[in-house]
């Protein structure tokens, strides 16, 4: 029997671990990378090293820098690849796709021009025949970690379950757990609006603040992550389960995090500038506090640590000031804000 087929769009740290996930599921798999070098070295080598280093890659993971090689006939196709780079990876995919493939998109942000997410942005750009066939992976995964074949939880959601249900098939393994969820609004936006929160958290460690102040941004920014979601159309309870509180969790409390790296050498005197040159990867956080503050306007929703993070990153503002204007600021009823919220 032929193997089933599938390509990943974006090279990247989770692009290439998601590869080796349906490799080992029994997927011949195809990334598309745009670096000659990165090509060769997953050809060659089985390695991705400027992005998951230490990381031996399957023999059924090849990569291309042509797009439509990658492509054609595949049964899958995974865009992997960050928020802001969507729509122009989508154009240029559309015209190659089968017209039965199955659509995942794996990046956690919005379309900052349109503040769209990205199922919307790839509805906008993909065949009208597979619109229904987009579905949202996120949860708690960080790359590293299931790199490692470390036990590890996500959600797949879809417009439509069947198809939700055939990411979930595709993907499921024994240390790689795939649950489906019909809310994709509120899958695409606890994923995205998490790591504005991660950002605070590496702030706020690297401030030197404590557990204390943890448990509160996440708390607290659970409660404003719901509050956005809900007037966007999200369901409440999606915010308690992975896409919500998982990984929330993560994002704020892991060394791998990317957010919370960040964050956490802003609070050491670094420019954003400097931050991002650094990190030589994506840190969605920046651009999804900007998108969240625009979002938070147009909904007329109050989301108090976005505020301050967005002053921080773009006005420049003292975090430590940052962090007193929270906590002075007007007093507030928990259990109000709780019932308005979800
Ligand atoms: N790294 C992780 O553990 C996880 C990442 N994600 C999400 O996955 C998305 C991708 O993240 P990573 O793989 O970590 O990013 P990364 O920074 O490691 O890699 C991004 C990749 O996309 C490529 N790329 C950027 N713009 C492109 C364009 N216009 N055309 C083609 N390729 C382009 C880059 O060359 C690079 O290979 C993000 O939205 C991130 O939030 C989600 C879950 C876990
Ligand atoms: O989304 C992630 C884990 O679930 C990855 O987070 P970072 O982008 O902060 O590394």
């Amino acid at each position: 029997m032929s193997k089933k087929t599938a390509a990943v769009l974006g090279a990247g740290s989770w692009g290439t671990v998601l590869a080796t996930v349906l490799a080992d599921n029994g997927f011949e798999v195809i990334i598309w990378a745009r670096r000659e070098s990165t090509v060769r070295e997953i050809n060659e080598q089985h390695r991705n090293s400027r992005y998951i280093p230490d990381v031996r890659l399957p023999r059924s993971v090849r990569a291309t820098m042509s797009i439509q090689e990658a492509i054609r006939d595949r049964e899958m196709v995974l865009f992997v690849i960050p928020s802001q780079s969507m729509r122009e990876v989508a154009r240029a995919a559309a015209p190659h796709l089968r017209k039965d493939a199955l659509i995942v998109h794996a990046s956690k942000g919005f379309e900052l021009d349109s503040l769209k997410r990205m199922s919307e942005v790839l509805k906008e750009e993909l065949p009208t025949a597979l619109r229904e066939k987009i579905t949202v992976l996120s949860g708690p995964s960080h790359a590293e970690e299931v790199a490692k074949k470390s036990p590890t939880t996500v959600v797949v959601s879809s417009e439509r379950q069947q198809t939700a249900e055939m990411a979930q098939s595709y993907l499921i393994n024994p240390y790689f757990r795939v649950y489906t969820n019909p809310d994709m609004v509120g899958v695409e936006i606890g994923g995205s609006l998490k790591n504005i929160i991660a950002l605070g958290a590496g702030l706020s460690d690297g401030l030197g603040f404590g557990d204390n102040a943890k448990a509160a941004l996440v708390t607290r920014g659970l409660a404003e992550i719901a509050r956005l979601g809900m007037a966007m159309g999200a369901r409440p309870i999606t915010f308690a389960g992975l896409a919500g509180v998982g990984d929330l969790v993560v994002t704020c409390t892991s060394r791998h995090s990317r957010n919370w790296r960040a964050g956490h050498m802003l609070s050491q005197g670094m420019t954003l500038d400097e931050v991002l040159e650094r990190m030589g990867m994506v840190v969605e956080g920046v651009k999804t506090t900007r998108a969240a503050y625009r979002l938070a306007r147009q909904y007329q929703v109050e989301m108090p640590i976005t505020n301050e993070l967005h002053a921080v990153l773009f006005d420049r503002k003292d975090p430590r000031q940052a962090v007193e204007d929270l906590m002075c600021r007007g007093k507030t009823n928990e259990m109000e804000e709780i019932v308005q919220g979800w």
